[in-house]
Parts: C-alpha cells; sequence; structure tokens
C-alpha cells in the first residue's frame, strides 16, 4: 500500500469504529476480514493510524475544536499527522490527492486545520487536566474524586499499550515448560511479578496460533484478572459459582486451581458468551466446569441453589475504566449502560448472588472498573445491609501456598501505574459460620446445570 492508500484506509477503519455501536476489536477484526488482501505489514500501519487516534482522541479534539473545524475522522488523522508524527501540511496534501487509493482532496476548514497545526504539539498547557489524559467528561469527576493529586500520574499511565500477558494453565504444564515452548517459537515471555502462574510478553505476538495455546498450556489473561480468580483460594473438591461469568476468563483460572476436581457453575445472563467459553474449558483440559445460562440475576435457579456453594465469584458488568489501555474507544463510546444504572445492577447482582455462599463461604465481589462508586461504595452498602457476612483482607484471602500477596490492602485496588496491570478492584466476604444462617434447601440439584 502507498502512504495515502494507508491513510486512506486508516479513515475508512476509524468512521466504521465512529459510526457502529460495537467495541473496534470487533469491528477492525470485521474490517480487515473484509479485505483480505490487505496485508500484516500496512494491516498493522492502518490499525496503529486508527488506534492512536482513539488513544490521543481528546487532545486532538481539543486542538481541532480550537481552529474551530468540525471533529471527524479526516481531521482527527489530519490532526494526528501534524501533532503526533511532525508531517507538513504540504506533504498531507500530496497523500490527500483524490482518485482510487487516495483520501479525497483536503477541503479549505481542513488545509486551514493542518496549517494552524504547524509547529504546534499535541500537549498544550491550557488543556484542562482531563483532555491531558484523555478522560471522558462521564467519568472525569470520579477519577479526580478517587485520585485526587494522582490524578494526572494514575490516568497518564493509562495512555500506552497494555502488555500481552498469558496465565500459564497448571493442569497442562509448569511456567518453566511454557517460557521454552514460547521460546522455541521465537518469543521472549518473562514471569509476572505478583500472579505465580503469568507470563508478560512486550509487544504483539500471533499467540493463538501456537500450539502451546492449541494445547491449552496458555491462555491470554491479564495479570490483574489473574490475581482476582486467585482470591477466591478455591480448593479442589469445592463447590464454586462464577456469577458473572462471560467468556471464561476467571472460570478457567479458578477450575485449574481445582486441579479439576469439584464443581464450578459458570453463569451468565449471554448464554451466547458461555457457549464460546466451552471451547475453552475443553482445550483447558478441564472438566469440573458446567454453564448456567440465567434470565437474570434473580433467576429461580438462585434461589434453589441458595447456601450452597463454598465460593461465588461477581466480576460485576461495569464502566470498564481499568481497560482503558486494551480499549481506548470505550473512553469515548461506552458502549453498555451508563454509571447509575450499572450501581444499581451491581448491586442488584451482588444481592441475588450473596444467596449461594454457604456459612464460611467466600463471596468475591470484582470489576474491572477504577470508580468507587462501582467499587468500594457496593462492598460497604452490601456489608450494611447484610451483618452476616464481613471483609476478609486480601493477605488472608490470599492462597497460602501461592507466594506473596499482591497487596497488604483489605481490598485489592490494581492500577496501572502502581501495579503495571489493568485496573481491577476486588474485595473478599466470607458469610459467617456461627449456626445462625437458614437452612439450605432440598440437595443435589446438579443435574440441572447444562453440560460444558
Ligand atoms: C466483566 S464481564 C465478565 C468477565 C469474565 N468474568 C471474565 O473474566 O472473562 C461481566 C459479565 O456480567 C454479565 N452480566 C451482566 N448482567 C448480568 C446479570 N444480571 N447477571 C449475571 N451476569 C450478568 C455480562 O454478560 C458479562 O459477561
Amino acid at each position: 500500500m502507498t502512504p495515502a492508500a494507508r491513510i486512506e484506509t486508516a479513515i475508512q477503519l476509524l468512521t466504521e469504529i465512529m459510526d457502529t455501536p460495537r467495541p473496534a476489536d470487533a469491528i477492525a477484526s470485521l474490517f480487515f476480514k473484509n479485505r483480505r488482501y490487505i496485508g500484516a505489514k500496512d494491516r498493522a500501519a492502518v490499525a496503529g493510524q486508527a488506534y492512536g487516534v482513539l488513544r490521543r482522541w481528546a487532545r486532538l479534539s481539543w486542538w481541532i475544536e480550537k481552529v474551530g473545524a468540525p471533529v471527524t475522522p479526516r481531521t482527527l488523522v489530519i490532526a494526528d499527522l501534524m501533532l503526533s508524527q511532525g508531517k507538513t501540511p504540504e506533504s498531507i496534501e500530496n497523500n490527500f490527492a483524490g482518485g482510487r487509493f487516495s483520501p479525497p482532496p483536503m477541503s479549505d476548514a481542513e488545509w486551514k486545520l493542518a496549517k494552524a497545526l504547524e509547529t504546534r504539539t499535541l500537549a498544550h498547557p491550557k488543556q484542562p487536566d482531563p483532555v491531558k489524559v484523555e478522560v471522558p467528561d462521564w467519568a472525569a469527576e470520579p477519577l479526580q474524586r478517587a485520585f485526587g493529586d494522582r490524578f494526572l500520574a494514575e490516568m497518564g499511565a493509562m495512555l500506552g499499550e497494555a502488555p500481552l500477558d498469558l496465565r500459564v494453565n497448571p493442569v497442562k504444564g509448569t511456567r518453566e515448560e511454557a517460557i521454552a515452548q514460547l521460546a522455541a517459537a521465537g518469543i521472549e515471555a518473562k514471569p509476572t511479578a505478583l500472579s505465580p502462574v503469568g507470563l508478560r510478553l512486550e509487544g504483539r505476538a500471533p499467540i493463538m496460533a501456537l500450539q502451546a495455546y492449541k494445547d491449552g498450556l496458555i491462555e491470554i489473561q491479564d495479570e490483574g484478572s489473574q490475581l482476582v480468580a486467585f482470591l477466591t483460594d478455591a480448593q479442589p473438591g469445592m463447590q464454586v459459582v462464577d456469577f458473572c461469568a462471560g467468556a471464561g476468563g476467571k472460570t478457567l483460572a479458578i477450575a485449574a486451581m481445582m486441579e479439576n476436581r469439584g464443581r464450578v457453575v459458570a453463569a451468565d445472563v449471554l448464554a451466547g458468551r458461555l457457549t464460546r467459553a466451552k471451547e475453552r474449558f475443553r482445550r483447558a483440559g478441564l472438566h469440573n466446569i458446567e454453564t448456567r445460562p440465567l434470565a437474570n440475576e434473580r433467576d429461580p435457579w438462585v434461589k434453589r441453589h441458595k447456601l450452597r456453594f463454598d465460593r461465588v465469584v461477581v466480576d460485576a458488568p461495569c464502566t470498564g475504566t481499568g481497560t482503558w489501555r486494551r480499549n481506548p474507544d470505550s473512553r469515548w463510546r461506552p458502549l453498555g449502560p451508563g454509571l447509575s444504572e450499572l450501581e444499581g445492577l451491581q448491586a442488584s447482582i451482588l444481592e441475588s448472588a450473596a444467596r449461594l455462599v454457604r456459612p464460611g463461604g467466600r463471596l468475591v465481589y470484582a470489576t474491572c472498573s477504577l470508580l468507587p462508586e462501582e467499587n468500594e461504595r457496593q462492598v460497604e452498602g452490601f456489608l450494611a445491609r447484610h451483618p452476616d457476612f464481613t471483609l476478609l483482607p486480601v493477605p488472608e484471602a490470599w492462597p497460602a501456598n501461592w507466594g506473596a500477596p499482591p497487596v497488604k490492602d483489605v481490598m485489592l485496588r490494581l492500577t496501572p501505574l502502581r501495579h503495571d496491570t489493568d485496573g481491577f478492584f476486588a474485595a473478599v466476604m466470607v458469610r459467617k459460620d456461627d449456626g445462625s444462617a437458614p437452612v439450605a434447601e432440598g440437595e443435589g440439584e446438579a443435574e440441572e446445570a447444562g453440560e460444558a
């Protein structure tokens, strides 16, 4: 592809991302699937340009609006070429030559924009703090309140790309074996600092094409997500529910901890996600997982199984503010419910799922959000309504034989700045075992769960 064709294709991709209410990753993957003639290097360049704009969106938009131009995929790319890539207006004009494989010629407003940005840099001291660190309006106030004078540093650490983390599946092999297999494929992987079964790769690698992946020895999972799963301290033989299992990232880690013994129920309201998760369970060689599609969090299955489970995980739907490095588009186009709707849903899911926990059992509440409204406030509210639950500090919840706990705090709050993981929150609560809990109804309804 010529540089002009790459620019035009990036503008097309960006237009699809801005116009389609789906995650950018899904849109990009379909975009390239429909254009198989685009080779790997060109694909990387086109995606790099489009994602670069998504990562620099607020600062680019700030400049475009300052100059009085409309914010469009074309002006965003023009501003990015000027401010991030040091191009001149003339060189951009040369690429915007029209014809089959180039962007149509620049309008007067676009030319004026390019000229106005000559000698400028992306950052400007007059940019408001949220613009400097690419924080959208809907999240600025709660994040500023949460981080105080660390706001700029914490959010600044979310501007770059996330590393690629893997989790080694102990059912299939050791971390050393995985490192050796990756090295044989020319991929350097280093042990993660906090997860005892994690590996970190700098840069991208075609993981899914590797034999180690196909054999289930490695899975893609952020180190923070691995740590949340380990806080269950799920033991072989236990009964566990992963209430918001989704595509099964944490279910896999939990079932592997249990060495394939006992039972894990992967539940979710999206049956399609559970179906996709089954393939991952199979690849991982895990046979102790059942799937349970739920109509909603108050599905009658919950009542029928109350007080039955040793461990219940609620990995609640959330704003995903902790994953902005991976999903820069989610800052600008939050696709699910808004914060206040999520707060109600999170409380309702926690309330219902808690019924499943047996006396002495654990309830792990987690999000990939950095917002206290979705995290500490939910846990505090739940504990105030349920004096039969108490908080178990992270160092006490952490499995005894898994090395040092990742943090010394009562609740787990991971951020890219401080832990070099995605942003994650988790709190572990235990139902008191003092004989005051109601007795479980009926027994042995395992056969009701779907086959994994
Ligand atoms: C953060 S994602 C889960 C990610 C997953 N645990 C993992 O580690 O890969 C939250 C999940 O909650 C599910 N969910 C949304 N509303 C729900 C509800 N009312 N009851 C149960 N699950 C729900 C969503 O479908 C989504 O899969």
